[in-house]
């Protein structure tokens, strides 16, 4: 979606530090970690969007690219692409860059799909909020 050779010029939706409690036992951080972070960075999106609780319905496309090393700095990306009746539709990338070095580079990216829920857990309209207030 964005320049392979540079990160995206806007702000990151999250930016966190890869520690060693996030490596597996060869010393390699996890890709679920990185999951993780990209499905909360999609959440924050769907919450902002929705206003309300939202869960993750299905992620497609994901594809790790490079590894993330103990002490990256990892951005996560985020852009909402498409909004549902219920569902919105969020791209996600995730670069890494080096404590000590100025380049970036990316190393997943997925699409994320949430659906906006009601009280009771249900599917819900996205432009409608959990009070039914629109
Ligand atoms: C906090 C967390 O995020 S935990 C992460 C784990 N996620 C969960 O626990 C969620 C578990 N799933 C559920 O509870 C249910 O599937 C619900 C409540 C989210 C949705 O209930 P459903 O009855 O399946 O909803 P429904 O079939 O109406 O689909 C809802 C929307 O998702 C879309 N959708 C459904 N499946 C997919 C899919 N595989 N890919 C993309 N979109 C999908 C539908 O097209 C629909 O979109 P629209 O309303 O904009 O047209």
């Amino acid at each position: 979606m964005s320049d392979p050779a540079a990160a995206p010029s806007r702000n990151p939706t999250i930016r966190t530090i890869a520690m060693p409690a996030d490596t597996n036992p060869a010393g390699d951080i996890f890709g679920g970690w990185l999951m993780s972070q990209m499905d909360l960075a999609a959440g924050t999106v769907a919450a902002l969007t929705a206003h309300g609780r939202s869960a993750t319905i299905a992620v497609e496309g994901m594809k790790f690219l490079r590894p993330v090393k103990v002490g990256d700095e990892v951005s996560l990306f985020t852009e909402l692409l498409k909004v549902g009746r219920s569902s919105m539709h969020i791209h996600v990338e995730a670069w890494r860059r080096e404590r000590d070095h100025e380049h970036s580079e990316k190393v997943t990216e997925a699409r994320f799909t949430f659906v906006a829920l009601d009280g009771e857990g249900r599917a819900r309209p996205v432009r409608s909020a959990p009070g039914g207030d629109g």
